[in-house]
């Protein structure tokens, strides 16, 4: 068989990274935009592995009865397939659903990759701290929308050749001009809607709490005369984009120019957690839903009311710190002379987490990698400071791929009295917290939060205490 064909299936499981599991004579097929107990016709889009292959529905033959309309017209299942933007690929489910399978994808991922034989977890919405039906920290903004909709305060959008401007398909580098954007906020879209006459690249637009909506334009680079474009906007890749691969020359490209940053980009915004600002480049880091740092940071908390709070003559170290959102809320729990230090790789955002921090005297921002950060730490401490870190805590929260085994040894190796490991990916935090487990230390609560509604990613914090080791 080959992509385009089409295949009747049954649905049986979700799978991570928004796909369904199906099969077909044995073979595993990934399937987008199904729901488990469904029978649908699916498109095979990639048959190239032998351990499985990939399809898009076309048809529902048998519908669960959690499906929904999609709430993206343009995403719809009556709408083909390589038509469709990606960014919204649970959102044919009900939203309630869509929680239960999250939940179900983090509990795998910890059985499966880090070894927790029952994992207690929870979800909630964005707006609950606590993942258990207990109000959170929202802002004054409130809770989740019922629809789940008009929550993205950041979103990108591409530009192709023809000056085509919108968000990819899934997986795919074809534009899809569409002419709303539910997830975004509505001025955000309303934005999105005037955006014309860009050069080929990305547009980003980012809404912070104060002041409207800032455009970054980050057209594409230009490439050494006569290389090939690594990336051409009207060559998909994923869906059936096989040929060529591996053909590119491996030459070192002579060097040309980069195209000047939009200064856009280094303008700084204010975000607001509360009644606490944050200062922050428009183009930097900040968690994308409109609730998601106010409920993160009330997660952060209960977390560490789990442990019996912030010792305050401890030292505590908030890794992948950004502009210090958790070590504020770190020194918020431990008082006026909580000594924590935020590390993070970007000069900028370190810049800005330093003003943030300001009010804590015993609050430092560093630009560092996190694991540079920790050999150095680990090799320089003395004793008192050794003894104060064992009774501190360390909250690490990496992108996507995770913290690693080489940072999860060195943090154990510090042996702070708790760990705080703030996630968006459920296998990555399962595979690190298989690690963290290897050291001595387990979970004692995972709350997830659906900061992500439609799509199918998720966020997660654990908090983990030293029981051994
Ligand atoms: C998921 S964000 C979290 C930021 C912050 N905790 C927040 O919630 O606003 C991950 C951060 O890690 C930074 N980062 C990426 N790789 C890093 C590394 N190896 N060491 C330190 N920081 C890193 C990124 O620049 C980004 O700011």
């Amino acid at each position: 068989m080959q992509p385009g064909d089409l295949l009747d299936l049954d649905v049986t499981d979700v799978a991570h990274g928004g796909v369904f599991v199906a099969r077909h004579e044995g073979r595993v097929v990934f399937v987008e935009g199904a729901i488990p107990g469904e029978r649908v016709r699916a498109e095979l889009t990639d048959t190239a592995k032998a351990a499985f292959w990939r399809a898009d529905v076309v048809d529902v033959l048998d519908a669960s009865a959690h499906r929904r309309p999609h709430v993206w017209a343009a995403a719809d299942v009556s709408v083909p397939p390589a038509e469709r933007p990606g960014g919204a690929d649970f959102g044919h489910l009900d939203l309630d659903e869509q929680r239960v399978l999250k939940k179900r994808v983090l509990d795998d991922a910890l059985t499966r990759f880090g070894g927790v034989s029952e994992p207690e977890t929870t979800i909630s919405p964005a707006g609950d701290a606590g993942g258990r039906g207990d109000a959170g920290d929202a802002d004054s903004s409130g809770a989740e929308a019922s629809d789940g909709l008009r929550w993205r305060t950041r979103v990108s959008l591409h530009v192709d050749e023809e000056g085509r401007i919108g968000p990819f398909a899934a997986r795919s580098h074809r534009v899809i001009e569409t002419p709303d954007l539910p997830l975004a906020t509505a001025e955000i879209e309303e934005v999105a809607r005037s955006l014309e006459g860009f050069a080929p690249g990305r547009v980003d637009l980012v809404q912070p709490d104060e002041g409207g909506v800032r455009v970054i334009v980050r057209p594409e680079q230009p490439r050494p005369e006569g290389s090939e474009r690594a990336e051409r906007a009207d060559a998909p890749r994923g869906r059936g984009a096989r040929a060529g691969r591996g053909a590119r020359s491996r030459r070192p490209a002579p060097r040309v120019p980069r195209a000047p940053e939009d200064p856009t980009a280094r303008e700084t915004v204010i975000e607001r957690v509360g009644d606490r600002r944050f200062l922050v480049d428009a183009g930097g880091f900040w968690q994308v839903h409109r609730l998601a740092a106010a409920t993160l940071t009330g997660a952060v908390r209960r977390a560490l009311e789990t442990v019996g709070g912030v010792d305050p003559a401890a030292q505590h170290l908030d890794l992948y710190g950004g502009v210090g959102l958790f070590a504020a809320a770190i020194a918020e729990a431990g008082g006026a002379g909580t000594r924590v230090t935020s590390v993070e790789s970007d000069a900028r955002a370190t810049e800005h987490a330093g003003e943030n921090l300001a009010e804590w005297v015993g609050a430092r921002a560093e630009t560092a990698r996190a694991d540079r950060y920790l050999a150095s730490l680990s090799a320089q401490a003395g004793a008192a400071e050794r003894a104060r870190l064992a009774r501190g805590v360390v909250l690490l929260d990496p992108p996507r791929a995770g913290a690693g085994r080489e940072v999860v040894d060195r943090i154990a190796g510090l042996a702070p009295a708790s760990i705080v490991y703030v996630a968006c990916d459920p296998v990555a935090l399962a595979r690190d917290l298989g690690t963290f487990r290897g050291h001595g230390y387990e979970p004692l609560r995972i709350d997830a939060f659906d900061l992500f509604p439609h799509s199918h990613h998720v966020e997660a914090v654990a908090m983990l205490a030293r029981t051994s080791g």
